[in-house]
Order: C-alpha cells, then structure tokens, then sequence
C-alpha cells in the first residue's frame, strides 16, 4: 500500500517559489492500477516522483509497504527503491547496450549471479512479448516496442510497484492500446500495484480501477473511475471526460415528431446494462417505446451505456414507467414531457 499524507513540494529559484504539490494525501491500495491525470504542469511528474524519491517533498511522508521513505538512510532508500519499478514516456534505454543488456542492467546493479541474469532475462522477454528481440539494439525497434523494453527493465527485480510517467503519451493510439492491455495483464498475472500519470482520459478508462485528478498542485476529485466518469464534481474533470464522451445527440427530426411523448434519457452501468428492465417496466405499464439513440461502452471491465427513448401512451403510465426504471437501479433523466 502507498500513503501520501500532507505531501508539499516547492520549487524555489532566486526570489521565485513555485508551489508545485500542496497538501496532497493519497492511499493507493496495493494492487490496484491507479490513475493520476491533469493537464500540463498540474504537478502530475512531480507526485509521481515523490513515491520513490526522485523528488523530495519539501514537507509530508512517503510511505510505501508501512516504510517511511522520506526517514531513510541513502542505502535503505536505493534497496527500497528496487521495490518501485518505473517506466518513461520517452523510455530512457541505454542505446549503446541491447535489449537484453538494457533489461538486464538493475539485475546486475543489485549484484545477481551470471545466470540467474540470463534466466530472468529471457523470462521478461517472453512476457512482455518481445521473445526473439533481444539481440537488437534499441534503434531497431518500434517505440511500442521500446516501451516493452522499458517495463521489462522496470520488473526486472520484482517491485511491488510500477510507476507509469506517460507511459503512452509519444505511441499512436492503436500501440497505446496493446501497451495498455500489456499493463493490464502485468497487473493481473503479477498483482503488482500501477500508478500512472496521464493526460488522457482514454488511459485513465481503459485500464484505470481508480483516479485522482489534479489541478495547480492539488487533487482536486477522485474515487472510482466509473463514479468520477460517470458523475465529475470539478471543472477540469469535465474536460477530461469530454475526450472521451460519446455524445447523446438526439436526430432532430425524430425528436421533433408531432406525436411527441416523453423522451427519457436511461444510463446504465455495470451488469444492469445487459439486464430487460426497460422492456420488463413497459410490460407493466403497457406503453410503447421508440430509441432515438443509444451506446454502449466500458470502463475497464465495466460496462456502462446511454439510451434515449421516447416513451408513448398515457401520461400516468410513462410516469410509471420511470418509477419502475429508477427502482430497478437505473438513472434517468427526463428530456420533456410532450403531448401524449
Ligand atoms: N525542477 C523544477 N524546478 C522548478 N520548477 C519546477 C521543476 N519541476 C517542475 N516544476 C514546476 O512545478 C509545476 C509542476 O510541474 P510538473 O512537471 O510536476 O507538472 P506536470 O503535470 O507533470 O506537467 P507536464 O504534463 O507538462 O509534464 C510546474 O509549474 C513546473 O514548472
């Protein structure tokens, strides 16, 4: 686990003093992929690299594992910062060594044996599939693949955790997705403990279990990725989802029909979006339904979608029938009430 308690960071050159971080407190679960997103010079590097003491905080604790970092001996720190993996956005590989050295070369700073090097060499090779490319150089290869070097580097001594600096932001969107997925699978096959910085809402939805968003050093909403999706309080965290909306946009002649009856916006999430309940609660209530629009996306593993419908037939019974939908989980908003 990783406990963030009243971090501060302060910049300062000549009279200047940037207030980079200010009372940041943060429990990160262990496990758990944990996203940190901002725009630019929010403080995102900086939090990140105060977890393993790139950046000293000017005032707060570091705590990972119950280990105090910021009260450690140099030596204590370097052997408890073999328990931290981190990757980089522009991968930071040694480019006169090759694939196999560049990964192998925290093994032989922590003094592990000839062999036991070349076997867990050629393990991270294989998992982070780049199985026949160890004899390149890192020129030869793609920047997906360089990544691929960089997080077989990172798990090289077997952290605990792994930090993420943009891990994704210099790839094309088709290789940010197989580095994600990689990441994911790394979670889960590892159980390792991921925090990544971002300023991607895509990142923070594909793979994210929680998110913290962070605006002139401070944090300034976070929870679940579906609660903060699905319901952002702050500004900044509405820009961000506006990345990634998929907007409801009603075709304007079908809302315009003169038969209008009540339009009713229906959001689902989780294992409710596959459920009947919409069709269970007009059976009930004997109105028609027309969909005048829908999606269905995910968040991670969790499902979530829209449906706009018109409901048609007797005032009192639309009425019912969001009673119905609301009692049954789901969240509705209601467009407008037409003639019926
Ligand atoms: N070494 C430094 N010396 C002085 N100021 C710094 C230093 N590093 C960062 N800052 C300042 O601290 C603030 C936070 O910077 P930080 O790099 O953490 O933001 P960021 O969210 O990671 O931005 P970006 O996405 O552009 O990398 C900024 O105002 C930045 O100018």
């Amino acid at each position: 686990m990783i406990k963030l308690q009243q971090l501060r960071k302060e910049y300062r050159s000549g009279s200047h003093t940037t207030h980079a971080l200010e009372e940041i407190n943060l429990t990160i679960a262990k496990g758990e992929i944990f996203g940190i997103i901002g725009h630019s010079g929010a403080g995102k590097s900086t939090l990140l690299r105060s977890i393993n003491l790139l950046e000293r905080p000017t005032e707060g604790k570091v705590i990972v594992d119950g280990v105090d970092l910021t009260s450690l001996s140099t030596k204590r720190l370097q052997e408890q910062r073999r328990r931290i993996g981190m990757i980089f956005q522009h991968f930071n590989l040694l480019s006169s060594a090759t694939v196999e050295e560049n990964i192998a070369f925290p093994l032989r700073l922590a003094g592990t044996s000839k062999s036991a090097v070349k076997a867990r060499v050629r393990e991270l090779l294989n998992l982070v599939g780049l199985g026949e490319q160890g004899r390149k150089y890192p020129a030869q290869l793609s920047g997906g693949q360089k990544q691929r070097v960089g997080i077989a580097r990172a798990l090289a001594t077997n952290p605990d955790v792994l930090l993420c600096d943009e891990a994704t932001s210099a790839l094309d969107p088709q290789t940010t997705n197989s580095i994600l997925a990689l990441l994911l699978d790394i979670n889960s096959k590892l159980n390792i403990t991921i925090v990544l910085i971002t300023h991607e809402m895509h990142v923070i939805r594909s793979i994210c279990d929680r998110v913290a968003v962070i605006h002139a050093g401070q944090i300034v909403e976070q929870g679940p990725v579906a609660e903060v999706f699905l319901k952002p309080r702050h500004g900044v965290t509405k820009q961000f989802i506006e990345q990634v909306a998929d907007p409801v946009e009603l075709d304007a002649a079908a809302a315009d029909q003169t038969d209008a009856g009540t339009v009713i916006q229906i959001n689902f999430l989780g294992e409710t979006t596959y459920d009947p309940i919409l069709s269970r609660a007009v059976q009930q209530t004997g109105v028609t339904f027309s969909i005048l629009q829908g999606t269905i996306s995910r968040m991670k593993n969790t499902p979530y979608g829209q449906l706009v419908v018109r409901l048609q037939g007797p005032a009192e019974a639309a009425e019912q029938t969001i009673v119905l939908l609301r009692e049954s989980g789901l969240d509705v908003e209601v467009y407008n009430h037409g003639l019926v």
